[in-house]
């Protein structure tokens, strides 16, 4: 079992965790329709790579099928308290069921990740923003416990009809943005006059339907990492719907 405080506060069950129980999706051997997608690495250190058609088209309609009747206000913990606190996060969440093509997902998250026997994926969760719905800075790792800990996140825009909503990392410095469809995927604003200014720092995603954001928590010391703070910018107009894809596996302490 872990103990601990969850810094992420939607985690009041993640809190008292076993990777035996149900809260981890457990990997048989199923059959899944041929899928491709497409990579761009943002950051090495930490690792974060973009994602485009992470999700097919049926899949996303799928996932807000199957959430339709599940979403419940997200709520934030402090360790011993769980309460809906709309000022930090504002938004609604649904733990879904596992079927075949959920599963498809999570297998498709585990391969992504080099199948490590030692890599668990917690069950999935969409989260669904109106206007104002938000989540601000944050890590999605706990350090709570020195024995396991989320090590990766993949953030996936299910369903993204919205102006603002971007997933923002303040502490990750923009790529090179001059050549290559970097600013087809993040916000660039360019500031005239502004080019040897160096790489400016702070990064957001733009939600894009199908797509997802990769990246790693934990350094190979077992260390969170800092540069992973991140949040999820107010939804200006429109709606957004997310799938937070968690894997758990040991936190080595250097
Ligand atoms: O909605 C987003 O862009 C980020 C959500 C997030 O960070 C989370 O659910 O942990
Ligand atoms: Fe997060």
């Amino acid at each position: 079992m872990l103990h601990g405080t969850a810094q992420n506060p939607s985690d009041r069950d993640i809190v008292n965790f076993n990777f035996n129980v149900s809260s981890i999706a457990s990997d048989e051997p199923l059959s899944c329709p041929p899928h491709s997608y497409t990579t761009h690495i943002l950051s090495h250190e930490p690792l974060i790579i973009y994602i485009e058609n992470f999700l097919s088209a049926d899949e996303s309609a799928h996932l807000l099928k199957i959430s339709e009747d599940k979403f419940e206000a997200s709520t934030v913990s402090t360790g011993t308290e769980t309460s809906v606190q709309k000022d930090i996060r504002f938004s609604e969440v649904a733990v879904i069921d596992r079927d075949d093509v959920v599963r498809c997902i999570e297998h498709r998250a585990r391969a992504f990740q080099g199948w490590n026997p030692d890599l668990h994926i917690e069950r999935l969760r969409t989260q669904r923003y109106a206007v104002g719905g938000h989540y601000k800075h944050h890590y999605d790792w706990s350090g709570a416990s020195r024995v396991a800990d989320r090590v990766s996140t993949f953030m996936v825009y299910v369903d993204a009809e919205c102006e603002g909503g971007g997933t923002n990392f303040p502490r990750i410095r923009m790529p090179d943005v001059k050549e290559g469809r970097w600013c087809e995927l993040l916000e660039c604003h360019e500031v005239a006059g502004n080019e040897n200014r160096g790489p400016k720092l702070g990064v957001t995603f733009k939600p894009i339907t199908g797509n997802a954001v990769f990246w790693h928590n934990l350094a190979a010391n077992g260390r969170g990492y800092e540069e992973t703070y991140h949040a999820g910018l107010p939804i200006l107009s429109g709606h957004k719907v997310g799938l937070n894809i968690w894997s758990w596996g040991s936190r080595r302490m250097g």
